[in-house]
């Protein structure tokens, strides 16, 4: 059992481990105590920690650590469909697969300050050539920043032998654990365009100032900035995500009776939650062989008043 207050200092370290129900993990140590945590089933982020040991992330306590079902919380993979915008699987199938870790992945920009990371590799195999019928290598890094700051890029190259190109859509389908909903609210958004999943994808204007929750919210903002703040009053806290190649930005909170609805989230646990998903859905990404694409997140939490 881990201890849930952080020690002082510590050596910083990337350690193999198994997770629960025996599915294997990766965890990650910065040297302050912050810490993260990932699952080879989903290339799943399940936990993000501050030096304080506090976690960062949503996880329902319903979560089903089993495959074929996703994990409901942690920061999701949304590849190569996000939600039902076309015809796979919700969300594609890239969080329910068993992603491996990458030993030897292509070299990063040089300016890249983590050493706490890990890589992971998605291919494409024989079965799900059948829904999908394209040849991938799906590269994710998941990295801790000295300052505790949580870094995921994503690499998504087409290795097509047969010279075609594809098509997909993408998010990282992030969970951020907040106090109370009712005392959120999102910055970054206003004015914008969205379509609103609520309203069979209607596209509407945001208007007046920051996005607060009262009701349901299912929205896909469209060409959003590249860095987004979630103002959490109650706790003092403020979320700044950053993002880069991904235009859209997802608003979801299911509120009560879609919560009850879900077999996998407890009925009171919308109030605890909220998902700002970085995104590319309504321009899909199209590569030809040999190209890749590069989407990544990079998620703070500083002490705000
Ligand atoms: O239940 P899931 O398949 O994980 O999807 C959870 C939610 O994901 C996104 O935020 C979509 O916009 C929602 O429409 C969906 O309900």
């Amino acid at each position: 059992m881990e201890s849930e207050n952080a020690v002082a200092s510590s050596t910083p370290s990337v350690d193999v481990c198994k997770g629960i129900n025996g599915l294997n993990k990766v965890v990650l140590r910065e040297s302050r105590g912050n810490s993260a945590e990932v699952y080879l089933y989903g290339g799943h982020v399940t936990s993000w920690k501050n030096e304080r040991g506090e976690e960062l992330l949503f996880v329902s306590s319903k979560a089903i650590f089993n495959p074929p079902k996703a994990i409901r919380g942690g920061i999701p993979i949304c590849f190569p469909q996000f939600s039902n915008h076309g015809s796979l699987e919700q969300h594609g199938f890239a969080r329910n697969r068993f992603w491996s870790i990458d030993t030897d992945p292509p070299p990063f920009p040089t300016n890249f300050s983590s050493k706490v990371f890990v890589d992971l590799i998605l291919k494409s195999c024989e079965e799900d050539m059948k829904i999908w019928p394209h040849s991938y290598e799906f590269r994710l890094r998941v990295a801790l920043e000295p300052g505790g700051d949580l870094m995921l890029t994503s690499r998504i190259r087409n290795t097509n032998p047969n010279g075609k190109p594809f098509t997909f859509t993408f998010a990282y389908h992030t969970y951020l654990s907040v106090s109370d909903i009712g005392e959120v609210r999102v910055e970054g958004l206003e004015t914008l365009d969205y379509l609103d999943n609520l309203q069979k994808k209607e596209r509407f204007t945001e208007q007046g100032d920051a996005i607060t929750f009262e009701s349901e919210v299912d929205r896909v903002y469209l060409s959003t900035p590249t860095k987004i703040a979630v103002l959490d009053h109650e706790r003092k806290r403020t979320f700044v995500i950053r993002k880069d190649g991904l235009p859209d930005t997802v608003v979801w909170n299911p509120w009560d009776k879609k919560a009850k609805a879900m077999a996998d989230f407890g009925d009171e646990e919308y109030k605890h939650m909220l998902c700002v998903e970085a995104a590319a859905v309504e321009n899909s990404i199209t590569l030809k062989p040999g190209e890749e694409w590069k989407g990544t997140l990079e998620l703070s939490a500083v002490p705000s008043c």
